[in-house]
């Protein structure tokens, strides 16, 4: 049984449910897998006292009926796409080329319209009817675009690695979600680099076009050689690291610049991480290959050309917007930068009279880095299968503003996220209108370790479960926390771990909501909050505790708690009235503190009962309060 030894406790520690029947051992943080938003989310480490005060509690009636299925779509889409539909397949807009591997996967799933020529204003006429759109870098989905979807669109899928093109805080605002296909089209690009570094160096273009302008200049186009000298790679990701692999093959010297990247992966291949300084003051040619964010927005600037070694030769793969083009011209002209070699540009296609494409020291591509035949098929089949997974209610493990959770995972917390959503539904619907909550906290009982419990899709389901009863916000998984945020909630989250067996991820989920005034005062626990608990039974979730009262009532269909004075014959009295109405009971409990005092009764209900009913059950004199709860 319980092991308490390890007295940890954070402060402030949580003193356990009454109801809660686990014993609990040391606890230890709950770790939080790449909670990336800045919801208020708070954890605590707590220890529980070993006590068990549980009223009795006993089922009064077997199962009658089973909850409906519990499958999970964790991204639980404001409609679903069978319903009221005469054509229940979903439409997804392709607005760029796409493979035709990627294109047959769509097709088996929905109905595809490829519209490469949209303008913004066609495409966010258009969007509305779409629940997919698929785009490559030249659309720009704004946040115009979002709105405009009017809630239909589900998931934007961004056919390659860059996805600056999309608003992401406006698809996550709207709970659409982004994925990207992050890893078909990594050598491409890399390839690419190598390609324009090489070409770079020996002028290929310009003595090209030269030759067939009728020219013949040899001493024009010598070259520099590439073997010896120093490459500095700014962004050690999957493309820097591939140019990395590649440059050392032709010879050169690579240092790499990237504050995140692990310096594990830089020495197996041989590569020095330095400083940004360091990396763009001592190279010979300096590769990009970071992400245009706010940090990397115009880095290469005034202030960077006049650290470089005079004479260097910069290559951009990445996105134009991570070099300030009119400082590029500058540093040309001077001399500072003796060639340049870009694939992007800040706004593409750039304007024709472009100095910087103009300039005879640089050579340009029209962003063709991920354009060879194999990477489009493969880019094209990664992001079709993550939009199809999408579509279906699913993560897809290249999420880009939703967490990764594997599908093993998702699988095994299947029914417990049921159960979250539904004690979020319940909690909410005990608050006495009028009182505004603000303070929310989740406690889950659980044998796992610290770092095998993912509690994101729990949290986003108890955050679903509590708003879209009391607001007309649509809540998923891509906007739970922003959502919360928006509605002031604080949703803070606690894991007590217990002596039992790990195989089940969570024993128990208790959702208690502070400071608020309750229409059912006995689900207020000591504490003064709130406070509900429910359990996955066989794979089935139920409510376990009601404030300091233990339940056991199946969540399925409605529910109607009562509190009454212990005594024979309330069972039947109220299933009575039920059933004289031709409401069906699927379940009923009784939790009660001491013997012929005070219980709660609650009823699982497959009808909703008519005023007259509930008043009915009201007016029994034993019944001291009672709530009808929609799950
Ligand atoms: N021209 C083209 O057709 C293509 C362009 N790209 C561009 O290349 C970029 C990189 O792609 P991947 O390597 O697949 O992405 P990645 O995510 O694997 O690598 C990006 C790296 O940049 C690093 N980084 C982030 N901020 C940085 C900073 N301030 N300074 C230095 N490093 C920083 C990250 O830590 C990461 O290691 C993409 O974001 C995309 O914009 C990618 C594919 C094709
Ligand atoms: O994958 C990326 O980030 C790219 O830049 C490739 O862009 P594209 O799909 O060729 O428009």
């Amino acid at each position: 049984m319980a092991s308490s030894s390890t007295k940890l406790v954070f402060s402030p520690p949580f003193t356990s449910s009454p109801c809660s029947k686990s014993s609990p051992k040391s606890s230890s943080l709950l770790s939080f897998l790449h909670h990336t938003t800045s919801t208020p989310v708070s954890l605590k480490l707590s220890h529980s006292p070993s006590h068990s005060r549980c009223s009795a509690s006993f089922a009064v009636s077997n199962v009658l009926k089973t909850v409906t299925s519990t499958e999970t779509s964790v991204l639980n889409y404001p409609q679903d796409l069978d319903s009221g539909s005469s054509n229940p397949r979903p439409t997804i807009l392709v607005s760029e080329k796409l493979g035709e591997a990627g294109l047959e996967v769509l097709r088996s799933f929905g109905n595809v319209e490829c519209l490469y020529d949209l303008s913004p204003d066609d495409l966010s006429s258009k969007i509305s009817s779409c629940d997919a759109l698929i785009v490559r870098s030249g659309t720009k989905v704004t946040r115009q675009v979002f709105e405009e979807a009017k809630g239909r669109l589900k998931v934007v899928g961004r056919a390659g690695v860059g996805i600056d093109n999309v608003d992401l805080q406006a698809a996550t605002e709207f709970g659409c979600l982004v994925v990207n296909a992050p890893t078909a089209n990594t050598v491409a690009a890399a390839e690419h680099g190598i390609a324009l570094l090489t070409a770079m160096a020996r002028n290929v273009a310009q003595a090209d076009a030269s030759v067939k302008a009728g020219k013949w200049q040899r001493s024009k186009y010598v070259g520099v050689s590439v073997v010896g000298k120093t490459l500095a790679i700014m962004g050690f990701g999957k493309v820097g690291s591939e140019v990395a692999r590649r440059a050392k093959g032709l010879g050169m010297h690579v240092i790499a610049h990237d504050p995140y990247a692990p310096a594990d992966r830089a020495r197996a291949l041989g590569v020095e991480l330095v400083s940004f300084d360091q990396a763009v003051s001592t190279a010979d040619f300096i590769s990009l290959h970071m992400p245009l964010t706010p940090t990397t927005s115009k880095v290469f600037n005034d202030e960077t050309f006049a650290k470089v070694k005079k004479g260097v030769r910069i290559i951009n793969v990445a996105r134009g917007g991570v070099i300030d083009e009119d400082a590029l011209v500058r540093a040309l002209d001077s001399g500072v930068v003796a060639q340049a070699a870009l694939d992007v540009f800040t706004e593409e296609p750039p304007p024709k009279e472009s100095k910087l494409v103009q300039h005879e020291n640089v050579t340009v591509t029209p962003h063709l880095g991920a354009s060879t035949k194999e990477a489009q098929e493969g880019v094209a089949i990664e992001i079709a299968e993550a939009v199809v997974g999408a579509l279906k209610g699913e993560l897809s493990a290249t999420a880009v503003n939703a967490p990764m959770v594997p599908a093993e995972v998702l699988s095994e917390l299947s029914p417990y996220v049921v159960l979250a959503e539904k004690l979020g539904r319940l909690a909410v619907q005990l608050v006495a209108g009028g009182s505004g909550i603000k303070n929310i906290r989740v406690v889950y009982r659980s044998a796992r370790d610290q770092d095998d419990l993912d509690t994101r899709l729990l949290r986003a389901m108890i955050t679903k479960g509590i708003i879209e009863p009391i607001s007309a916000s649509f809540v998923n998984l891509v906007n739970a926390d922003f959502t919360a945020k928006q509605k002031g909630l604080r949703i803070s989250e606690e894991r007590i771990g217990i002596d039992s067996s790990p195989e089940f991820p969570v024993d128990s989920i208790q959702v208690q909501i502070s400071n608020v005034d309750s229409k059912f005062a006995s689900a207020v626990s000591d504490s003064g909050d709130i406070s509900i608990e429910g359990k996955v039974k066989y794979g089935k979730p139920h409510l376990t505790c009601v404030g300091s009262f233990a339940v056991d009532v199946s969540l399925e269909g409605n529910l109607i708690l009562c509190r009454q004075v212990d005594q024979p014959g309330m069972i039947g009295h109220v299933g009575n009235i039920l059933g004289e109405h031709n409401v069906n009971v699927s379940f009923m409990s009784v939790g009660r503190t001491h013997r012929r005092k005070q219980a709660i009764m609650a009823i699982g209900v497959d009808e909703e009962p008519n005023k007259e009913t509930l008043q009915k059950i009201g007016g029994v004199p034993a019944i001291e309060e009672f709530v009808f709860l929609e799950l």
